[in-house]
């Protein structure tokens, strides 16, 4: 059986994301009380972080998750009305943090140790960056092709995280960060304008529908306003984008004329370029050259991706470069997680004879170990790891 202990979450104002470490079996034994004990000696932990996603309205469904999957095998006892009798603290971070503290204490008997928001976005690019192995990618004319990371050569990159709404961090270090911008216009934008015009229930949906739809339909191109030909004198093709939902004005159409897909399509290019262009003008006013987008409003899509780097590639003429990352929409959890690293040394320590939260206090990226995982992350795929004990 495997055993689970430390976590960290990040609970943003749509979904709620969950970072678990879960120890192998072989690390750990179970005391007669049923607690979760590190065996004599084990000063490491091996075992593997866990991802997990859920919709902020169903906060519910994370509660049960924890229950069941974390404290039930952590060693955390539970009374019968299902509270923890130990309180167990964990990292989180995001508005959530603040939103959910009572309702996790009520339930779970679990106490947040408040992490902000940007030094865990920052945090867990980092981490990922310096020991994920085949993390990063750049995504263009349907090629994804891994970044090799130069850890003597990372800094400065500007984070651009897009969540409901979008941060532009400009990164020079551990723990050296700014935030330079940042923009509303942004995943909660998309699946806001999305549910009212299109009528979908969800992102996935609205993703599905801009999948097969065809954006010219409601787009006004270059082409339409000059004959169909290119405004070659200011490097505009007759194909680019002159005005998002332009054609919309004098169509004499209403909404209902248009296909779902196609709005979707057309929304879904105008989020994408827009954040692609005012990181391309924030990374040139600071002179950087490497932009990594995080957050889970890219989830992997192909067509958003391509939208973001054809963005940057245009408006930087091929000097920017757009990069990925596989554990995009976990970095604020992640972050949250590595904080505890920072944590100093806990003096109630008697022997490694104690419950897996009290023994690990203390866990360094550096002790990190991967093993690369190909393609897109979904929960399922986990990062091998270990850490130490102290
Ligand atoms: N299953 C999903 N349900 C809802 N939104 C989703 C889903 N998957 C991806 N998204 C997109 O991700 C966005 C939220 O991203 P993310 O969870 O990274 O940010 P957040 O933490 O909620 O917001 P912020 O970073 O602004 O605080 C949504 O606005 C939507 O565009
Ligand atoms: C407010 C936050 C930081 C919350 O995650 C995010 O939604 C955001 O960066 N919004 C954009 C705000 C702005 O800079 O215009």
């Amino acid at each position: 059986m495997e055993k689970q202990n430390k976590s960290a979450m990040a609970d943003g104002r749509t979904l709620v994301k969950l970072v678990y470490f879960s120890a192998n079996g072989d690390n750990c034994e179970e005391s007669r009380d049923g607690s979760i004990v590190v065996r004599s000696g084990c000063s490491v932990l091996q075992g593997r972080l866990c991802f997990a996603k859920f919709e902020t309205r169903k906060i519910d469904d994370c509660l049960e998750f924890i229950r069941f999957n974390i404290l039930q095998h952590s060693g955390v006892h539970q009374h019968p009305n299902g509270t923890a009798r130990d309180k167990l603290s964990i990292k989180a971070t995001g508005g959530g943090a603040f939103k959910f503290a009572d309702l996790f204490n009520e339930k779970l008997g679990i106490l947040f140790d408040k992490e902000d928001e940007m030094h865990c976005l920052v945090g867990g690019v980092n981490f990922l960056l310096k020991t994920v192995p085949r993390e990063a990618f750049t995504y263009l004319d349907g090629q994804k092709e891994f970044v090799q990371i130069d850890h003597n050569d990372l800094y400065p990159y500007l984070l651009v995280n897009i969540g409901s709404g979008v941060s532009m961090i400009k990164v020079d270090g551990d723990g050296k960060y700014e935030r330079i911008s940042g923009t509303s216009l942004g995943g909660g934008t998309f699946l806001g304008l999305g549910k009212l015009l299109t009528k979908c229930k969800s992102f996935d949906e609205l993703l599905e529908l801009s999948h097969h739809g065809n954006n010219r339909v409601i787009d006004m191109l270059v082409g339409d306003i000059y004959g169909g030909t290119d405004y070659s004198k200011i490097g505009l093709s007759s194909t680019a984008i002159a005005s998002s939902f332009g054609k919309a004005i004098s169509d004499g159409k209403e909404l209902e004329d248009y296909q779902p897909e196609d709005v979707a399509r057309s929304l879904l290019r105008m989020i994408s370029n827009n954040i692609g262009q005012i990181a391309y003008l924030n990374a040139l006013r600071f002179g950087l050259k490497r932009i990594f987008f995080g957050g889970f409003f890219i989830r992997g899509h192909e067509y958003t991706m391509d939208t973001i780097s054809v963005a940057v590639h245009f408006w930087s003429r091929g000097e920017a470069k757009a990069m990925f990352l596989r554990h995009e929409g976990f970095l604020g959890a992640l972050g949250a997680f590595a904080s505890y690293k920072d944590q100093s040394h806990n003096n109630d320590l008697e022997s490694q004879h104690h419950t897996v939260q009290r023994a690990i206090l203390n866990c360094s990226g550096d002790n990190f170990r991967h093993i690369p995982v190909a393609g897109n992350l979904n929960e399922g795929e986990t990062i091998e790891c270990s850490i130490n004990l102290v």
